[in-house]
């Protein structure tokens, strides 16, 4: 990473020297990544993980279920098969694997979240069925994001858990080696993972689960469908509020889950900001192996980013999307697809017409107060940015060089470097903050910028 001599935790986010014409290969996705990993702990027979993503937040994942048991082994991955299961069947499946050997789950044992939502979610009903306590920790923020509905929702499936922090991190869940699960109420508004993490876990609670969300509107659609589609890959019987059930309402049926050999797709939300520099620069950019079939959010970026000005074309290639020099604002409603926000916000602000972002009010408590975070950074860039009950006004202004405050959010970095493209002068703070879901983001953001310098790279 070139850093500034000034200041060693500054970035200069590089200018675009012109409109770029970039293919680039985007790691795997972090919240199919962690869910797999947690499906394969759970499941009855060992399985594979391919192309698995490496990053702050699936190594936490990795390392925390190694810690209760479970057995992860790093391989090189030859297979070029698809069995089902598998998220996209048809692609070649080179570069690294994760063998993953299901085992008991033990305690005592201290998970690290880190700053995870996965993590801090998707474990806890996990520790609920080891054989000892199972220790919390994680981040600062990690205390201060939602959980509460996780605790509240394990300990009335029969859980015994101590949360010193009440209704927050650090807390030990007591596991007994066994849960007796059933049905649940729970207020999930703040966080579709609550939802998520239930339902994962649920085909080992002896009585499976029914999930009864009550509270305002669910954020995050797609990650609970998800969920849904991965627990069914593995053999589990869920039954949706979509298939004609109740709303508001998932169950799962207990039972066995099978080891299968999945293969993961790229992260389409880290797919934003390169997408994004095609827009922002007029240029052109093809992401690799983006699946014609997904419930990853970023799958909406297609449209969002069309209506912005780009436009974009699915081949066997992948997805391009080929910018035509002019950026429109947009009117949004963003709750299905928040983790976007960010990076959404980046483009609006060099748009030639203003924005409205909606539906993300919980966005307040993700890795930091993202709609805060966005509007004093924005401004002080001399933008012109008002959060809303549930959102941002952005209104386009010329912006000027000055430092780009992160906040540990690996989506307020990379929104800064599309930024950075546009206008010069911006430096971005801590932009190692982008390892939590991505691995090297300056070295791929160089590489877009100058393919000539890439070397060969295998994700
Ligand atoms: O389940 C998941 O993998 C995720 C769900 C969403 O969380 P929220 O519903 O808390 O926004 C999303 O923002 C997060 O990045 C990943
Ligand atoms: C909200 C996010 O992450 P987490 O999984 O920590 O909730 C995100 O990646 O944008």
């Amino acid at each position: 990473m070139t850093e500034s001599p000034a200041h060693p935790a500054l970035w200069p986010a590089p200018l675009a020297p012109g409109a770029v014409d970039a293919t680039v290969t985007v790691p795997g996705s972090k919240s199919v990544t962690n869910r797999g990993l947690v499906l394969a702990a759970l499941s009855s027979e060992p399985g594979w993980l391919r192309r698995p993503l490496r990053s702050r937040d699936t190594l936490l994942m990795a390392e925390a279920l190694r810690t209760l048991g479970v057995g992860i082994e790093e391989t090189a991955s030859s297979s070029s098969s698809g069995p089902a299961g598998s998220a996209d069947a048809g692609q070649q499946a080179g570069g690294e694997a994760w063998r993953i050997i299901p085992a008991g789950l033990h305690g005592p044992a201290t998970v690290d979240v880190g700053n995870a939502g996965t993590v801090m979610r998707f474990l806890p009903p996990v520790a609920a069925l080891a054989d000892g306590p199972v220790r919390f920790d994680g981040d600062p923020r990690s205390y201060e994001r939602p959980l509460g509905g996780v605790i509240d929702a394990l300990r009335a499936l029969g859980a015994r858990i101590d949360d010193d922090n009440r209704g927050a991190l650090p807390m030990t869940v007591f596991g007994g080696g066994a849960l007796e699960g059933g049905a649940v109420e729970i207020d999930a508004s703040s966080s579709s993972q609550f939802v998520s993490a239930l339902l994962l876990s649920a085909p080992r609670f002896n009585q499976g689960v029914e999930v009864r969300h009550v509270g305002a509107a669910l954020p995050s659609m797609p990650h609970i469908r998800m969920t849904v589609d991965m627990l069914r890959s593995v053999g589990a019987q869920v039954d949706t509020p979509e298939a004609g059930g109740e709303p508001n309402v998932w169950r799962v049926t207990p039972g066995a889950l099978l080891g299968r050999d999945l293969i993961v797709e790229p992260d389409l939300s880290n797919a934003q900001p390169f997408l994004a520099a095609a827009l922002v620069t007029g240029g052109r950019v093809t992401i690799p192996d983006w699946p014609a079939h997904t419930t990853q959010p970023g799958d909406a970026l297609r449209e969002i980013f069309t209506t912005m000005g780009g436009s974009c074309e699915l081949t066997e290639q992948g997805l391009t999307l080929t910018g035509s020099g002019r950026i429109h604002g947009i009117d949004v409603d963003l709750s299905e697809v928040g983790e976007l926000t960010p990076g959404i916000a980046a483009v609006a602000a060099l748009a030639d017409s203003p924005s409205t972002l909606r539906g993300v009010a919980h966005l307040r408590l993700h890795e930091t107060d993202r709609l805060a975070a966005l509007t004093k950074e924005l401004n002080e860039l001399g933008g012109d940015v008002t959060e809303t009950a549930d959102g941002l006004h952005i209104r386009p202004r010329p912006l000027h060089g000055g430092i780009f405050h992160t906040y540990e959010d690996h989506r307020l970095a990379t929104a800064a470097a599309v930024i950075g493209l546009a206008v010069e002068g911006v430096e971005v703070e801590n932009v190692a903050t982008t390892t939590k879901t991505l691995p090297d983001f300056p070295a791929l953001w160089a590489e877009m910028l100058d393919p000539s310098a890439a070397p060969a790279r295998r994700v």
